[in-house]
Formats: C-alpha cells, structure tokens, sequence
C-alpha cells in the first residue's frame, strides 16, 4: 500500500505495548533539518503518547543521513537503548548521489540489525522533490517519525 493511501501518523494503542519500561535512542540528520525536526517531533511526541518518559529518550545528531549508521551504533554501544530511531531525509538532486546515499543508509542500517541485539528503525525519507518530504513530516500524509515510534516500541517489547 502506498503513503499515499494511509496516514503515517494513526495509530492503535490498545495494538501497541505500554512503553513506559524501555529507553529509546534517536539520531538525527541534520540534512534537510526542516524536515528532519518535524520527524523527530513526531517520533518524540508518539513515544511519549505511549507512555515513554522524557528521560528514557536520547537524541544525538549527524551531519547526513549516510552518517546515520555509524550514529546508530554509537547510539547502541554507548547508551544501553532498547531501541533506536534514525531519522534522515534524503531528496533527489541532480545527481546519481541520491541513490547512493539512500542504498548506503538503508543498507548500514540493515547491517546494524543483523549485528547487534537491538532494533534500529528505518525512519529516512527518500523523497523525489520537498514537498513529498513535507507531506510525509507532519502533512497531508502524516508523519513517518510517529510510525517509527511505533514500530521501536513493538520491536523493543520483541526483543526484550
Ligand atoms: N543530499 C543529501 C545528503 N547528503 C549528505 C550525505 O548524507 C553525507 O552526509 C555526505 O555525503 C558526507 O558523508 N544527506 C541527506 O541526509 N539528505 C540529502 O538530501
Ligand atoms: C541526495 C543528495 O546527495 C543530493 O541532494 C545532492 O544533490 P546533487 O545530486 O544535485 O548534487
């Protein structure tokens, strides 16, 4: 099904495990900031709905979205996380670049599943233009951070 036929954004909490016990690592891309704040607040305020605290949820930055995978296992390593959100937005330029940064992040944050013990969720926009970006970060499709959360907290009750 494509974004385009559901929202991002909704959610069943009596389908998703109380996240009160778990502690949640999110690394953001500083690329495309516009974008990627408006995931991270979407991703923030979910977890926060499912009964994550405050002080259970750590953020770090990088610099771009192929960054995301050496954050992520920092983010594992150093912080004893249940869970890990990377968040990044990548938009077509005129170059090939696009393709590549978006095979290389999916890519290393696949291998970071397979290594290590705790989940990482694929929260990267790979967007044609900015305004599929927008419409996927708290617009008309709802917001890709918020179905991240939700897929961090089923993941982290999976693998406790
Ligand atoms: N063009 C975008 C990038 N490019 C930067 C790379 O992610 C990386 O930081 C650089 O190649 C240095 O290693 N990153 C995004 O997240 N989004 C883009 O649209
Ligand atoms: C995804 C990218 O790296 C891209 O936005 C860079 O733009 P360009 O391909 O025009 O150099």
């Amino acid at each position: 099904m494509a974004t385009a036929n559901k929202n991002l954004s909704e959610y069943d909490k009596s389908t998703i495990p109380n996240a009160k016990d778990f502690r949640f690592g999110i690394v953001v891309s500083e690329w495309n900031s516009e974008i990627t704040e408006g995931l991270f607040d979407g991703a923030y305020k979910a977890l926060i709905d499912c009964g994550a605290s405050e002080s259970n949820i750590i953020r770090s930055n990088v610099p771009g979205s192929f960054e995301l995978t050496f954050g992520s296992k920092k983010m594992i390593t150093a912080e004893k996380v249940d869970a890990v959100i990377a968040i990044g937005s990548v938009i077509q330029g005129e170059t090939k670049h696009f393709d590549f940064v978006c095979s290389a992040t999916a890519q290393g944050i696949k291998d970071l599943n397979v290594l290590y013990d705790t989940p990482v969720i694929f929260c990267v926009l790979t967007d044609n233009n900015l305004q599929q970006a927008i419409d996927r970060s708290g617009g008309k499709h709802g917001n890709k951070g918020a179905e991240a959360a939700i897929a961090a907290i089923k993941m982290a009750d999976l693998a406790k």
